[in-house]
């Protein structure tokens, strides 16, 4: 077997490089021009990265072999986790690794502009002793504003009322109990804006947040407030804040992270000492880059050895732990969803997946992927996945009813209905586990039947007729086709009913014509699980 690779394309700590070498060939290659990314990409299983690189959809395109990008920081805006998606990769991250980190980072700022350290350092350095150019001013009783009351605006928060702040916060997907807990006053941004004598932005780039800082509402905040950005870049228009600490129509800014990385020439960095600029270190403490590179690796191992990520952004509600208790059901599900998309034919417009009996307390979510999953596996092959089996099926058009009935099951541990239609008609299959992990096919078309998943399978619809197991057992012999196992489900004596034959061998063209022709079959289908 081949070893997996792993492209590394930006700085990360030993403890991860380690970690991924356990399972796979890493190449660190940092400063990569994008053009070359492009051109080695598609040599790797994996790209594991900061903010340095951009993982643009003609990286992603280009990268045929990739099965995980994972960035070892929080922010994945450098990755088009959409285009990622679209091609099922799994994207993970990790959400708590450098929180720390960027709250002290963002802390650090606000003491920084409070007491002027950046200025009076240079100035000490300098040859001079200007005590009184640097009088500063006490956090203790000031208002600090919070923007995002995430992991991040939390600590920060917590830090800061330790100091005697008082705190406000927008954030407008957080409870009031969560605020409260926090000690912050929930309110809006406008008001925020007006009473902060420190603003502190703790939450992500989006078209909403893009410029949420700008000429306008500079003119609101008042003209001692100092602005710290440890979040994104592009969420204060830079050339306003730039304009207001210019024209001193505030008291200071403290950025971290601006629009175009590295910032290069800028007004910014023509500002006196009101203004203090590090270039994105939030995340650069030696714990926060050895708990994120850790976190990410082993994610990046865990995906590579076929076992589930922990944070994926792009796997909705899909977490590890509920992945592994589901895995057989998951299993039965792909089973299921593979057979019902071959009964029902190539075009599927809706699939109704109901969870019955004790798999009706479950999560349904992870079920329906594993459904669609398998429903798509004729088309799409291993181009289908967990990460994009839904995506995939809604670009198809196919509608997704999902129902539950927990008291409908004669298996503990509940079963499983799917019903397809499609351009072969409306089909149905049921199954349930039996143990733990061994599937069973517990009903075709509403007949039932008891039988276990074969590679190669042939169902008929017939009258219940003497002679007829016989006929199909002969003209399968005809063709050299061995059957390992059949099965007879009906409703009634000598009424309608299904056969269930699981083969060693394909079926040969044609032969399913002639299978229809033998008196009393009224139809015959093949599915193919291999
Ligand atoms: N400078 C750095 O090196 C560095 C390091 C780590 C994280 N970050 C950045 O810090 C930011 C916050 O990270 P986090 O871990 O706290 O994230 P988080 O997801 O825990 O918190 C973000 C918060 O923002 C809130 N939010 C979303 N949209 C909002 C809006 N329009 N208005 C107000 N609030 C909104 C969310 O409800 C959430 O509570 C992210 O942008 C992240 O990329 C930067
Ligand atoms: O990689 C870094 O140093 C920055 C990370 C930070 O911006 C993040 O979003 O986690």
């Amino acid at each position: 077997m081949t070893m997996a690779k792993v492209l590394v394309s930006d700085p990360i700590d030993q403890a991860g490089i380690e970690i991924l070498s356990q399972v796979a060939q890493v190449d660190v290659e940092t400063k990569l021009p994008l053009e070359e990314l492009v051109k080695i990409i598609p040599e790797y299983d994996a790209l594991m990265l900061r903010s340095g690189t951009k993982v643009t959809k003609e990286v992603i395109e280009a990268g045929k072999s990739l099965k995980i990008i994972g960035r070892a920081g929080v922010g994945v805006d450098n990755i088009d986790v959409a285009a990622a998606t679209r091609q099922g990769i799994v994207v993970v991250n990790s959400p708590e690794g450098n929180t720390i980190a960027a709250a002290e980072h963002a802390l650090a700022m606000i003491l920084s502009l409070s007491r002027q350290i950046p200025a009076a350092n240079q100035s000490v350095k300098a040859g001079k002793w200007e005590r009184k150019k640097f009088i500063g001013n006490e956090v203790y009783k000031k208002t600090l504003g919070v923007v995002g009351l995430g992991k991040i605006g939390a600590h920060v928060a917590t830090v800061a009322r330790a100091m005697g702040m008082k705190l406000i916060a927008y954030d407008p997907f957080v409870s009031n109990e969560r605020a409260e807990r926090l000690h912050c006053r929930l309110v809006d941004l406008d008001l925020l804006f007006q009473e902060s004598d420190y603003i502190t932005l703790h939450i992500p780039k989006t078209t909403e947040t893009a410029n949420l800082i700008n000429a306008e509402s500079l003119a609101t905040m008042k003209p001692t407030v100092r602005i710290v950005n440890c979040a994104r870049g592009g969420i204060i228009d830079e050339s306003a804040i730039a304009e207001a600490l210019k024209e001193n129509k505030i008291g200071g800014a403290a950025l971290d992270v601006y629009a175009n990385e590295p910032l290069g020439e800028s007004p910014l960095t023509e500002l006196g000492p009101n203004t203090v600029l590090t270039p994105h270190l939030g995340a650069s403490t030696e714990e926060a880059q050895v708990n994120v590179a850790v976190d990410v690796a082993e994610q990046i191992r865990d995906v590579l050895l076929g076992l589930p990520a922990r944070s994926a952004v792009n796997i909705p509600g899909l977490n590890p732990d509920v992945m592994e208790k589901m895995r057989p059901y998951l299993s039965l599900a792909e089973t299921l969803g593979n057979m019902v998309g071959q009964l029902a034919g190539g075009r599927i417009e809706q699939l109704t997946v109901r969870l019955q009996g004790e798999l009706a307390s479950q999560d349904s979510q992870p079920i329906v992927i594993g459904a669609l999953k398998g429903l798509l596996s004729q088309a799409l092959r291993e181009r289908v996945n967990y990460v994009n089996a839904s995506i995939e099926a809604e670009e198809r058009g196919i509608r997704v009813i999902e129902t539950k009935d927990a008291s409908d099951s004669d298996y503990s541990g509940g079963s499983l209905y799917l019903e397809a239609e499609g351009s072969k008609g409306k089909h149905s299959v049921m199954g349930a586990l039996l143990g733990d992990s061994e599937i069973r096919i517990t009903n075709l078309d509403d007949f039932p039947i008891n039988v276990p998943p074969a590679g190669y399978m042939l169902f008929t619809l017939h009258r219940d007729m003497p002679g007829i197991i016989g006929n199909i057992g002969s003209l399968l012999g005809s063709y050299n086709v061995n059957i390992a196992s059949m099965q007879v489900g009906r409703k009634i004596v000598r009424g309608d009913a299904v056969m269930v034959l699981s083969l060693d061998d394909p079926l040969p063209e044609g032969i399913l014509d002639e299978i229809t022709k033998v008196s009393g079959i009224t139809d015959a289908y093949t599915v193919k699980l291999s």
